[in-house]
């Protein structure tokens, strides 16, 4: 494979809308972007950015509004629907009607830009369909009909017809949208590893911040105006980049623990965490949670020590004199709510640590 070249790149690609030949809605434009065999990349951005589009349109689905896309060097809009068939699967996230088929005869169909609507599969047609199966977990339903299957299954078997199409590039629009987290976790591994083992370029989008911001090489970041930033995972996130994309008012990103945080509606007073940290950062979301703010010493109403005492979860504050423990963060919640509604924490105490 030449390693020179992108799998896929695209020049001054402006993708959206036409309505009776005229521009109806411009989504994004000036797009530079390229993908590279043996990457796997992650199209994020907000609702209506334009992830769609633009999957769509770099698939050939769609025409672009101007700019041109390549496919291993060759323009897109030059190519054969068959000649892209051999170098581009997609897998969409809307349901496709497909009939009474059976998963293995729909994973088949893979094979078709290879074999020709009437040709017959070969030995190898057929390895390469077991192979799709088995990677996808998706042999144990292989004899069941497609319509007879979650939308969970039905999004494995749709990435098992596109590995059996075997094109160097594979494009999903939100292949974990109807999965369980087990599975989205599953899912995401496997596009990794196949990226990896097979130097596939694999693009896909979705709304799995965290999923992606741990497996992707690279992030594409669409943002609502139709700006794509392109990095690192962890260059995006520290260049705030991340942050602005998905910034909207309830919630924040934490740059430090690469999570979001939602703001609670109303603000309380402000408390000091120590102890053990596994500890701190659930009792910290509790109590953001229920409109505490979490601040040094010297600012707060009172100090939380967090700490595991022979294996057991313990929360221990100290408060004009009266020592107070608990087990649980549902227990320690009640306890500071009370004293939050009879406002004695509107007054500074001295806690133990
Ligand atoms: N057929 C259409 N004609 C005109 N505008 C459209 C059409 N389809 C989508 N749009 C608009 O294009 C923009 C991008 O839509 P798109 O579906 O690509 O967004 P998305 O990022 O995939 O959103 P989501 O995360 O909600 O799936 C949106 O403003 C949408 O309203």
């Amino acid at each position: 494979m030449d390693q020179q070249q992108p799998l896929l790149s695209t020049k001054a690609l402006t993708i959206g809308y036409l309505r009776s030949r005229q521009v109806s809605r411009t989504v994004a434009k000036s797009l530079d972007v390229s993908l590279w065999a043996g990457q796997l990349v992650c199209l994020l951005g907000p609702n209506g950015a334009g992830k769609s589009t633009l999957m769509r349109t770099l698939a050939g689905l769609q025409d672009p509004l101007g700019g041109q896309i390549f496919v291993t060097g060759q323009e897109l809009a030059q190519l054969s629907p068959t000649a892209l068939a051999q170098k581009l699967s997609l897998v969409l996230a809307e349901r496709v009607d497909t009939g009474n088929l059976l998963v293995r005869e729909l994973v088949a169909l893979g094979r078709t830009p290879h074999t020709g609507w009437f040709g017959n599969l070969t030995i190898s047609d057929h390895e390469q369909v077991q192979n799709a199966l088995e990677m996808t977990e998706t042999l144990g339903f292989a004899h069941r009909r497609l319509h007879e299957l979650s939308d969970g299954e039905r999004q494995k078997v749709m990435l098992a017809r596109a590995l059996a199409q075997d094109t160097d590039l594979i494009l999903l629009d939100e292949p974990t949208a109807h999965l369980d987290l087990p599975n989205r976790v599953e899912m995401m591994r496997l596009l990794h590893r196949l990226s990896r083992q097979t130097q596939k370029a694999i693009l896909l989008s979705t709304h799995e911040l965290d999923l992606a911001l741990q497996t992707a090489d690279k992030l594409w970041l669409l943002d609502a105006n139709g700006h794509l930033a392109v990095g690192a995972p962890e260059d995006l996130v520290l260049t705030g980049a991340f942050e602005i994309t998905f910034a909207k008012e309830g919630f924040s990103f934490d740059r430090n623990t690469g999570t979001f945080t939602m703001h609670a509606n109303e603000i309380g007073p402000t408390l000091h965490l120590t102890g053990d940290e596994n500890l701190l950062f659930w009792t910290r979301r509790a109590l953001y949670r229920e409109g505490f703010i979490v601040g040094p010493s010297n600012e707060a109403v009172c100090t939380i020590t967090a700490s595991n005492q022979s294996g057991r979860a313990t929360w221990q504050y100290t408060m004009n004199g009266h020592d107070s423990v608990f087990f649980s963060i549902t227990d320690l919640l009640a306890s500071l709510q009370e004293l939050k509604n009879n406002s004695v924490l509107t007054t500074k105490s001295v806690l133990k640590q």
